[in-house]
């Protein structure tokens, strides 16, 4: 009997929480309605001004604004905490911006449906969340309907992800068991799996922060490969720090004194010798020395 009361009030301190967690509101109202069938995918940002809700008195974006057309992609460059997290947060809508509007073809992210939104949204983290449950569930996740995803479809996923040996090799296959955030698998395999994940989702637009933590070479030539699958097709936001991934996007966006300050293709913006992608580029040591010779 004392052991079952320990049992049950662990249980109800569990259960408050969890419904205190099923009763909050969003900060914001998430009532847009509109939803469209031809999504095209192009991004803007127009005059964008932004402080976090919890630190209203330091502003990370005043009068920001950057296109992405659609089908393109864009890489977000700018030292650390110029706010290039924060951008994807925007465009998730995990937060309104305080002046100024975001839109996706023209129309206010705010007039959207949220939940149409994020459905035409893939992300790709630097730590991906994987939840307890088998390797396959947690690729079917990232369909709008999970529980109809074939196997078929899962298997195509982890292919195209570069996943499908390894899952393969483990005892139980596609049932294994990641534990909780999937501390089983290494960086490089979590990854791949949630780049599966977003392969299924197919989404048109995808938002990508490309991992800092070193590879081995082996996983990241898998990881380059299977991103470079993902991203064919739709609208894609890259923070990037790598500059392969730098050189293969169609425009740079440099974030720093709370706005973009510079925008445009890769090797013009490293022409300028002045320039702060330049500057950037020399500083996080990205630039062979030979290149550099090259460019005085
Ligand atoms: N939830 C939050 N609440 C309050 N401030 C935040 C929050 N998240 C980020 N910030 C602040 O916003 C600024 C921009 O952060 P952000 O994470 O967007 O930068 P970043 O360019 O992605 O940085 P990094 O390259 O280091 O990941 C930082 O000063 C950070 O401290």
């Amino acid at each position: 009997m004392s052991s079952f009361y320990s049992e049950l009030m662990k249980g109800l301190g569990a259960g408050t929480r969890l419904w205190e967690l099923l009763d909050r509101k969003p900060e914001f109202p998430l009532n847009g309605q509109y939803t469209t069938d031809q999504l095209r995918g192009r991004l803007e940002f127009s005059d964008v001004t932004f402080s976090y809700p919890t630190r209203k008195e330091v502003p990370i974006f005043s009068n920001l604004s950057l296109v992405v057309p659609s089908g393109s992609v864009m890489a977000v460059v700018g030292s650390s905490g110029s706010g290039k997290s924060t951008l994807v947060s925007l465009l998730l809508r995990l937060y309104d911006p305080d002046a100024g509007t975001i839109t996706i073809d023209g129309q206010d992210l705010r007039d959207l449906n949220p939940y149409w939104l994020r459905s035409h949204i893939g992300t790709v983290s630097q730590e991906p969340v994987l939840f307890s449950c088998s390797i396959r569930e947690n690729i079917a996740y990232g369909a709008v309907d999970p529980d109809s995803v074939t196997m078929e479809e899962v298997y195509r996923a982890a292919r195209m992800a570069n996943a499908h040996d390894f899952i393969q090799d483990f005892p139980r296959g596609f049932d294994t068991v990641v534990g909780e955030k999937g501390v089983l698998l290494s960086g490089g395999q979590k990854q791949r799996i949630a780049i599966a994940r977003a392969l299924l989702k197919n989404p048109k637009i995808l938002l990508l922060d490309e991992a800092t933590s070193a590879l081995d070479a082996e996983n990241e030539f898998l990881v380059q490969e299977a991103l470079e699958r993902l991203m064919e097709g739709g609208t894609v936001v890259v923070i990037a720090h790598r500059l392969s991934t730098i050189q293969n996007t169609d425009a740079v966006a440099v974030l720093a004194s709370r706005r973009v300050a510079e925008c445009g293709r890769h090797a013009d913006l490293l022409a300028d010798r002045h320039g702060l992608f330049r500057k950037l580029m020399e500083k996080q040591a990205f630039l062979q020395e030979d290149q550099k010779q090259a460019l005085h």
